[in-house]
């Protein structure tokens, strides 16, 4: 799977903008060096792959964070598209199942050292024990993603999106190789909104975590280039 750029930038900035004009105008503050990128539902469902393209274009590693769950061929066919825009990164929900995620690993074959990173979904962390009960898991979140994470690994996947939380637990389990990917980061002091299972930017680093998803603690920022410089200063720090 394709190779991390050289200086492998450990901040994921989420762009969740209605709006292109405030995303290009974040973007244009921004290092290729210093961060990389994550388009998501609202961004992709608002401005296509022409959006994507523009950001690889300019130099920015792309997450694509369409979280694809479906039959096995149409996520396989979907995770192809992915890696045509020239994406460093897509995902899948590790709950479409062993036979999803092979699937979505062999569509990735003919692109050899191009392929982006291929990761799964393990539980939202947005989500409770309350709300995974609700939908029938009884299982605690740190349980459940770990279920989710060993299966994301037999079916050959580059690793998880998680919660930090869960974090220590994966690697221990899992290896150091297993990547995980970890939203839900709230630096000290700010709003955690609708996130649940949270960490600060070094508590995720030093638990773990390989990269950090980050959105409205940066691109609601007053000054949101000066917010990305202060999370990379303390975790060079940590
Ligand atoms: O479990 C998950 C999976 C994906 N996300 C996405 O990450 C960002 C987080 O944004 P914040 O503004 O920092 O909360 C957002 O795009 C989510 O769709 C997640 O939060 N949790």
């Amino acid at each position: 799977m394709q190779a991390s750029t050289p200086n492998d930038p450990k901040i994921l900035i989420a762009l969740d903008f209605a709006d292109q004009q405030q995303a290009m105008a974040l973007i244009a503050q921004l290092d290729p060096a210093s961060c990389r990128l994550k388009v998501g539902k609202e961004m992709f469902t608002l401005f296509g792959p022409e959006f994507v393209r523009t950001l690889v274009k300019a130099g920015f590693d792309v997450f694509l964070d369409l979280k694809f769950h479906d039959i096995p061929n149409t996520v396989a066919k979907a995770v192809a598209a992915a890696a045509e825009l020239g994406v460093w990164m897509v995902n899948v929900h590790a709950s479409g199942g062993l036979r999803m995620m092979t699937a979505a690993r062999e569509a990735l074959l003919p692109y050899g050292e191009q392929a982006p990173l291929l990761i799964a979904v393990t539980v939202l962390t947005s989500m409770t024990d309350d709300e995974l009960a609700q939908v029938g898991v009884l299982r605690s979140p740190a349980e459940q993603v770990l279920a989710l994470a060993r299966l994301t690994r037999d079916a050959g996947l580059d690793g998880v999106v998680c919660s930090a939380q869960e974090a220590s637990l994966l690697k221990a389990e899992l290896g150091h190789h297993f990547k995980l990917i970890t939203p839900g980061i709230r630096p000290a002091g700010s709003d955690a909104g609708d996130q649940r299972r949270i960490m600060t930017p070094e508590q995720a680093l030093a638990a773990g975590s390989d990269y950090l998803v980050i959105g409205r603690p940066i691109t609601q920022a007053a000054n949101p280039a000066q917010a990305l410089a202060d999370i990379n200063n303390s975790l060079r720090q940590g």
